[in-house]
C-alpha cells in the first residue's frame, strides 16, 4: 500500500484585478489609550483624566492586564498580518477559530480600523493607503452583524424606507469603474422583499419579529443602501439551530439573485459549506489558505473540516424529475447524482456536500445493492488519515476540464485487501439519503 505525504501548501488564490486587495499589519494595540482601554482592564479607570498621547502610552503599558499588547511602537506584535486578493464576485468566507482575527480584517475592510502602513483597495478605488484613508461613511459598504440593529420605533416598511433615503451614489475614489456603471445594478425594495420573504411582515413593529426574521429585515435594510460590497460578521451565530435553519436558504437566494460580491466571517463549516465560492482560513492573524471552495478542502494541508467531517461540495444543476419515487437528478462535471427532491425547481443550481465517511469503494459495477449512486471513477491519490483510516481522492469523468472531484474515507484493511492504487479505476457508492443539500 503507498500513500502519499502531506504538503503544507497553502492554496493561493489567484491574483483578481477586479477584486479587493488586502495588505494587512494590524498591531496587537494601535490605539492611543483612550481607545484601547476598553481591552485593558485597570487603564479604563483612568480614561478621562488622561488626555496627553504620552501619558497615554505608558498608562497602556502600566495599567495593561496583558502585559504584552503593548502599543504597537514598542511591542512589535501584530494580531492580523495578511497579504492577500479577494475575488470581486460571489461569497468569500473568512473562516478560523474564535480569536484567529476574521472580525479584525473585516473592520479594516470597512474602514472601522485605521492602520498605519496598510493599504485596502476595491476593484480599483483605493480606501487605504500609507497616505491615504477613507472613512467607513464613504465607503460603499453593507455591514450585517450578529445582532441585528434595527430601529425599534419603526415598523419593518419604515425602516426599509429609511434605508431607500440613506442609498446615494458613493464617491468612487479614483476607481477605474465609474459610478453610472456601478449604480446600474440597482437593488430594489420589492425584489428584496420578495428574495427574504419579509412581505407579511411590512406593517410589523420591529420589536415582534422573531431572531431569524429581525436578521432577514436587517439585510433588507442593509442591501437597499445599495452597497458595492456586502460584509457580513457571523449573521447566524446569535440563532438557534433552528431559526438559522431557516434563514440559510434566504442567504442561498440572495447570493443566486444578487450580483454582489460579500465577504462573509464565519467559524461555521455548514454555513460556509452551503454558502461560499471562495475560502480563506485564518489562523492566529494569519491567512494559511485561500482559494476556491470546490477544491480547497480537497487539500490535507487545510483545516477546515475535521478528519471525521471531510467533505467535498459540488454545485449542480437540476436536470430530471423522478415524482414516482421522490428523487431528482443533479448533474455535475463528469456525472450525475440521483438525490432526495426537495421541490426545487427543474434547470436550477443545486449545492451539494458530500461527506467522505458516506463514500464507499467496490473494484467492479455493484449489482444487487440498494445504494442507488454508482459511479466509474479513478483514486487519484491515497491519503494516510489517522492510524486506522485513508482517504481516497477520486475523479469522476475522464476530461479534465468535465471532472470532479470527490473524497472516499475507508479503512486501511480495505485499501489492502482490495489492492487500491493511484490510477485504478473503480466505483464509487453513495446512497442518496447521505448526499446533503
Ligand atoms: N481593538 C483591539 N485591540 C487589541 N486587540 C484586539 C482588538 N480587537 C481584537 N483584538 C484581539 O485580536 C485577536 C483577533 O480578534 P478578532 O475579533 O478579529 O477574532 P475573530 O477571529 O473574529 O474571533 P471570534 O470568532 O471569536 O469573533 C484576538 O486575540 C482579540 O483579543
Amino acid at each position: 500500500m503507498h500513500f502519499t505525504q502531506h504538503t503544507s501548501n497553502a492554496n493561493k488564490e489567484k491574483h483578481c484585478d477586479e477584486g479587493i486587495h488586502l495588505t494587512l499589519k494590524v498591531p496587537t494595540s494601535p490605539y492611543p489609550f483612550w481607545e484601547s482601554h476598553r481591552y485593558y482592564g485597570y487603564a479604563a479607570s483612568i480614561k478621562k483624566r488622561v488626555k496627553h498621547t504620552l501619558v497615554n502610552t505608558f498608562a497602556s503599558t502600566v495599567f495593561s492586564d496583558k502585559k504584552t499588547a503593548l502599543p504597537f511602537s514598542l511591542s512589535g506584535q501584530y494580531r492580523l498580518t495578511i497579504e492577500t486578493d479577494i475575488p470581486g464576485q460571489g461569497i468569500t468566507a473568512i473562516f478560523g477559530p474564535s480569536g484567529s482575527g476574521k472580525t479584525t480584517l473585516l473592520r479594516c475592510l470597512a474602514g472601522l480600523e485605521c492602520v498605519p502602513n496598510s493599504k485596502v483597495q476595491f476593484k480599483g478605488s483605493v480606501w487605504q493607503s500609507p497616505s491615504q484613508f477613507i472613512p467607513p461613511n464613504k465607503r460603499p459598504i453593507g455591514m450585517v452583524f450578529q445582532e441585528p440593529s434595527l430601529f425599534s420605533h419603526l415598523t419593518v416598511e419604515e425602516n426599509l424606507r429609511y434605508a431607500i433615503k440613506r442609498a446615494k451614489p458613493f464617491p468612487s475614489h479614483g476607481s477605474a469603474t465609474p459610478n453610472s456603471e456601478i449604480n446600474k445594478n440597482v437593488i430594489n425594495k420589492k425584489t428584496l422583499v420578495e428574495l427574504l420573504g419579509i412581505e407579511h411582515l411590512l406593517n410589523h413593529n420591529t420589536k415582534v419579529l422573531s431572531g431569524g426574521e429581525r436578521q432577514r429585515v436587517a439585510m433588507a435594510r442593509t442591501l437597499l443602501t445599495q452597497p458595492q460590497l456586502l460584509l457580513m460578521d457571523e449573521p447566524l451565530s446569535a440563532l438557534d439551530a433552528a431559526r438559522k435553519q431557516e434563514v440559510l436558504p434566504y442567504l442561498e437566494r440572495l447570493k443566486e439573485e444578487l450580483n454582489i460580491p460579500v465577504v462573509y466571517v464565519s467559524h461555521s463549516v455548514e454555513e460556509v459549506s452551503r454558502l461560499a465560492d471562495h475560502l480563506m482560513v485564518i489562523e492566529n492573524g494569519e491567512c494559511t489558505a485561500a482559494g476556491s471552495i470546490h477544491t480547497l478542502p480537497l487539500s490535507p494541508s487545510v483545516h477546515f473540516q475535521s478528519e471525521s467531517q471531510q467533505a467535498v461540495i459540488i454545485d449542480a444543476f437540476l436536470s430530471e424529475r423522478d415524482t414516482q419515487y421522490g428523487l431528482i437528478k443533479a448533474d455535475f462535471p463528469g456525472g450525475h447524482l440521483w438525490v432526495k427532491d426537495s421541490g426545487n425547481a427543474l434547470h436550477s443550481p443545486q449545492r451539494l456536500q458530500i461527506q467522505a465517511k458516506d463514500v464507499s469503494i467496490a473494484l467492479t459495477e455493484p449489482s444487487n445493492t440498494s445504494v442507488l449512486n454508482r459511479l466509474p471513477v479513478v483514486i487519484t491519490e491515497i491519503r494516510s488519515s489517522s492510524n486506522a483510516m485513508a482517504t481516497l481522492v477520486l475523479t469522476i469523468g475522464n476530461d479534465d476540464n468535465h471532472s470532479t472531484q470527490l473524497l472516499a474515507q475507508v479503512t486501511k484493511r480495505s485499501v489492502d485487501n482490495l489492492g487500491l492504487q493511484t490510477g485504478m479505476p473503480v466505483w464509487a457508492m453513495i446512497k442518496s439519503i447521505a448526499i446533503a443539500r
